[in-house]
Parts: structure tokens; sequence; C-alpha cells
């Protein structure tokens, strides 16, 4: 069959996706300047949503929805970029689950800024050396991340969107299976993985490294040696993977937050989640009934919570403070009058954000 007259269509289509992609972005330079002329957000979690929900409405196959959603991450990453280079920070080192899920939520248009710390994070985004941070928050197997919730309770940043991860690690290498005597990890990601490591390579020596991406360094260099860490780390150090998804658990997940400086405007119909952190003083909460009496203005006006956690204020001994997520969005006029409510007998409500719900 001769293939030239169908690639010669496909040259055509893709002459006018490259104009379209052109025309498209330019309108979004456009939006840049007034944002920067007004001082809006570069990133808008709801307007992406919006479009996210658009296009995979509209789409009738056969593109699959994932790939037309990974496709519009990308061309609106360029947009981005094209409005203002953005920094996004992270907790490093480069390829790790965070590295992965700030790629996930901005694409590859963007730059990026592994730090230490939480605490590090925060602070970039607050003195504006990164415009976002991407915190993660709470994972399904092994719940939340109580250094990264805690970060709250002194800083004015707020949630602005959040995403989903799926955990996942490779067994990587440049040697066979057959050849390998030492697997390097972080004993975490090493605890993950027991049962496939004790089935198929029972033998092997298993080591702790600093990181992920270290492990996957060390087993570049060194014969005989294997990296068990996330698929990102295989790619950006150029070293093959032998076996994927090697985890005992599937379904692994983590919640990351991105956290900025302008919160995001309301997506609707039901799409919107707001977090907060209250407390209820250090004498009501000891009095019987102070945590249904701190629900019961969000429960009576239909505001549903999807997670509540105490966590210590680190001020008094056994004095709480509770970081609640809801359904809805702090402009809701019922979420505003629970707000009012909740003040008039808390002496901490703080809004730390709403976001769109993760596609
Ligand atoms: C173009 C905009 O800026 C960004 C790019 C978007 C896009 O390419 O569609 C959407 C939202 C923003 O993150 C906008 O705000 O509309």
């Amino acid at each position: 069959m001769d293939l030239n007259p169908l690639r010669e269509k496909i040259d055509d289509i893709d002459r006018q996706l490259v104009e379209l992609l052109n025309r498209r972005l330019s309108l979004a330079a456009e939006i840049g300047k007034f944002k920067r002329h007004s001082g809006g957000p570069i990133y808008v979690a709801e307007r992406e949503d919006a479009v996210f929900r658009k296009v995979t409405a509209l789409n009738e196959g056969p593109i699959k929805n994932d790939a037309l959603r990974a496709i519009y991450r990308e061309i609106m990453s360029a947009a981005i970029a094209l409005e203002k280079p953005l920094v996004i920070a992270y907790l490093g080192p480069e390829a790790t689950n965070s590295h992965a899920a700030a790629l996930k939520k901005f694409g590859a248009s963007v730059d990026y800024q592994p730090l230490l710390t939480f605490a590090d994070i925060f602070t970039a985004v607050e003195k504006g050396e990164a415009d976002y941070g991407i915190i993660p928050i709470e994972n399904s197997t092994e719940g939340s991340v109580r250094d990264a919730l805690d970060q709250f309770v002194t800083s004015d940043l707020k949630i602005v969107a959040q995403l989903n991860l799926e955990i996942s690690y490779a067994l990587i290498s440049p040697e066979p299976l057959e050849k390998i005597t030492k697997v390097y990890s972080k004993d975490q990601a090493l605890a993950q993985c027991r049962l496939w490591l004790q089935r198929h390579l029972p033998h092997a020596q298993l080591v702790n490294a600093s990181s992920t991406a270290h492990a996957v360094e060390i087993a570049r260099d060194e014969p005989g040696a294997a990296a068990v860490a996330p698929p990102i780390a295989a790619t950006h150090y150029g070293v093959p993977m032998l076996m994927r998804n090697i985890q005992d658990k599937a379904n692994n997940t983590t919640r990351f937050f991105v956290i900025g400086k302008t919160p995001s405007g309301p997506v609707g119909g039901g799409r919107d989640m707001t977090s907060f952190l209250i407390s209820l003083g250090d004498e009501a909460s000891r009095q019987p009934g102070a945590l249904l009496r701190m629900l019961k203005p969000l429960t009576e006006r239909g505001i549903n919570m999807s997670k509540i956690e105490s966590r210590p204020s680190k001020r008094l001994a056994w004095d709480y403070y509770f970081y609640l997520d809801v359904t809805g969005h702090y402009d809701d006029p019922a979420m505003r009058a629970a707000v009012e409510e909740l003040r008039t007998f808390c002496p901490l409500v703080k809004w730390l954000g709403s976001y769109p719900v993760a596609a």
C-alpha cells in the first residue's frame, strides 16, 4: 500500500494544527498582558478545569480522554510560559514523586525548582522566588503528611488547586535481572515493594539510599546494582526500566496541593472544595460535644466534610486545632454563613483556600 497519500493528509492537518496552536497561544499572550497589568494570577485553576471539561465533553474519539487531557496540559503549559516564565517549587531532589506531581499539574514549559523542606517551599512562594509550590498532603496508605499540614498554621498562602498522583515504583538498572546483586532505594520505597523483591530477587542485598533519585545514579554507575524509584527517575537519569509497577499495593495514591498567593475562584456544579484550620480554644475543646458543635454550622447547611484531622497547636499542651476539607467554595453564601456562625465561638477559623476537586 502506498502510504504517501495518507501522510500528505497528515502533513496538511499538522500545518493547520500548528497554525491553530499559535493562534490559541497568541490569545493567551494577550490575556497575559492584561493579567500583568491587573496583577491577576497567571495560573487559573478554575479556568483550566473548565477547559479540560469542555474538550473532553467535545471529544467523540477515537482519541482517549486521557490522551486529550495530556495534550491540553502541554498546550496550556506553553500558554502559561508565554504569559510569564513561572517557577514551581517542589520537594526535591529532581525526579521524585513531588517532581512528577509538579510536571503533571504544570507541564513541560514552566521552570521547576527543587527545594529541601516544606518550609523552604512556603518561604520561596511567600517571597516571590517561586510562583507556586507543590506539597504532598496525604497518601492513601500512609495517611496525612503532618509536617506539610502544619505549615498552614503560620503561612497565609492559599491552596489554589489539588491533584492526585498514583505512586508507582519501577526496578531500574542497565543490567538484566539475573545479574542484579544489590537493590538501592529509600527504605520506605523498599518497604512498599518488599513482596515483589522477595519473589523476584530473593538473594539481592537491599541497601538504603538518601533518595530514590540517588539510588538510580548508583544503579547507573555500579555493576550489579539496581534501584527502586518512580518511573520519572529512569527517564531523568537515562537508565532503563526493567519492570514497572513493582509496588505491592495497587492504587497507592498521593494527594498534592498547589499553594500560591492568589485564591482560586469557583468552578461551580459541586466541583469545589474548601479547606479550613479551626481552633475551639483550649477551654472549649475540653467541653463535652465540642467537636459536634463545631461541625453543626456546616452540616446544617448541607456542607459535607470529607476530611478532619486534629493537630497539636504547639502553643499549650493538649490544645488542638482541626484541619477540615469540606465541599463547596468559600464564596458560596451557605459557606459564608457557616463561617460567620463558627467565628462567634471559635477563636480561629482560618480559610486555607478553595479549589476544584481533582480530575
Ligand atoms: C490563558 C489563560 O491563562 C492560563 C492558560 C490557560 C489556557 O491555555 O487555556 C488557562 C488558564 C490559565 O492557567 C487564562 O487565564 O485564560
